[in-house]
């Protein structure tokens, strides 16, 4: 058997063309332009790369793009001073703050200060609360993109056996959240876990989000299972040349595709719907401010 494989760049484009339609009916009906502030502390050169392809996109779209880079030694106050400008700032719709933060600042704190209704990674307390009592919230873009393949894969996932390796508030957690609200049964697994292999082979849906490369073996994946590959990892590729590198994921794809029912490559799968989900949560935040009808199919 041969994996199907999961296309994120083709899914993000059709989520990105919604996004792009409502933004021009809303910019024709309601004189509103959508607004995304990205703040980035410190110069560290993989955030750089997301900045810039965020930044780009967003005004694809047919959005405002707000680029904030701050020194990387810039105080906790003057980060505050931004992020309350920002929530205060109505061509603002959607506050992004780049993570991790240099050591010196409390992310916890920093996090907490967004507007809950401009949070669009949806990490702020109130959003993780809303999202894990089942109300309306902002929805984090990386496992909302996840859930879009995979309902788009699968179509139902009520009463699948659902395993997510990885339980960070930004991927793992919110992940396992979105499953459950789908009506899976499902099982969060990390570093303490007994028996990772066994737990994987029970698996219907495999969501692997470890930051380790290549380390979910196709050996672990049950015949047809449908897998995720959040892991994002740049390893040394001498085959390229010298010095060269190239992406993987937690998943080992040549091995794992010859079992699986379906799988996302890396990179091509959850990273560039990451993007097109915090375009569609910007969308949303707009609406949502100013009282227009929210666009389907673009939350959970
Ligand atoms: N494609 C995208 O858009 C995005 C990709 N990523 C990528 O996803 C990956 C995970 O990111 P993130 O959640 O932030 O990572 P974190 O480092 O915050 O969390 C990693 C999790 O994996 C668990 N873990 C570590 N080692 C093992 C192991 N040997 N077996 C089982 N579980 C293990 C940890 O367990 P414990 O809690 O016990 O320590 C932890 O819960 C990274 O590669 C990151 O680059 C992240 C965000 C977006
Ligand atoms: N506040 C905050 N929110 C985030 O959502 C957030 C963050 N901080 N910090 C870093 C992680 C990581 N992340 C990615 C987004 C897109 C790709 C992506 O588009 N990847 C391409 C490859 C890009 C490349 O070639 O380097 C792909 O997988 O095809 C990857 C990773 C968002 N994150």
């Amino acid at each position: 058997m041969s994996a199907q494989i999961i296309d994120g760049k083709a899914f993000a484009a059709t989520v990105r063309e919604k996004v792009a339609a409502h933004v021009t009916r809303i910019k024709d009906e309601n004189g509103i332009t959508p607004g995304l502030a990205v703040v980035l502390v410190g110069e560290d050169p993989a955030s750089q790369v997301y900045v810039r392809s965020k930044g780009k996109q967003t005004i694809e779209v047919g959005m405002n793009s707000y680029e904030h880079k701050l020194d990387a030694d810039t105080s906790e106050a003057t980060l505050l001073a931004l992020i309350d400008k920002l929530n205060n700032d109505p061509e603002v719709h959607g506050i992004l703050v780049q993570l991790p933060l240099p050591g010196h600042l409390n992310e916890d704190l920093v996090i907490n200060s967004i507007d809950p209704a401009k949070d669009v990674d949806g990490f702020h307390i109130s959003n993780v609360g809303l999202l894990g009592t089942g109300q309306k919230s902002m929805v984090p873009c990386t496992p909302l993109g996840c859930l879009m393949m995979l309902r788009g894969h699968l179509g139902s996932l009520s009463g699948l056996d659902a395993v997510v390796i990885g339980r960070s508030n930004i991927v793992g957690k919110p992940m396992a959240q979105l499953l459950l609200g789908d009506s899976c049964t499902v099982t969060i697994a990390h570093s303490r876990t007994k028996d990772l292999p066994d737990v994987v082979r029970r698996a219907d849906i495999v969501v692997a989000a470890v930051g380790r490369a290549e380390m979910v073996p196709g050996d672990w994946i049950k015949p047809g299972a449908t897998v995720i590959d959040v892991g994002i990892n740049r390893i040394d590729a001498p085959e390229k040349g010298e010095g060269k590198t190239r992406l993987v994921g937690d998943v080992h794809f040549d091995s794992a595709a010859k079992v699986a029912g379906a799988i996302t490559p890396v990179p091509g799968g959850v990273g560039p719907m990451t993007i097109a989900c915090l375009l569609a949560n910007t969308l949303t935040a707009c609406c949502r401010a100013n009282g227009l009808v929210e666009p389907e199919g673009l939350t959970a």
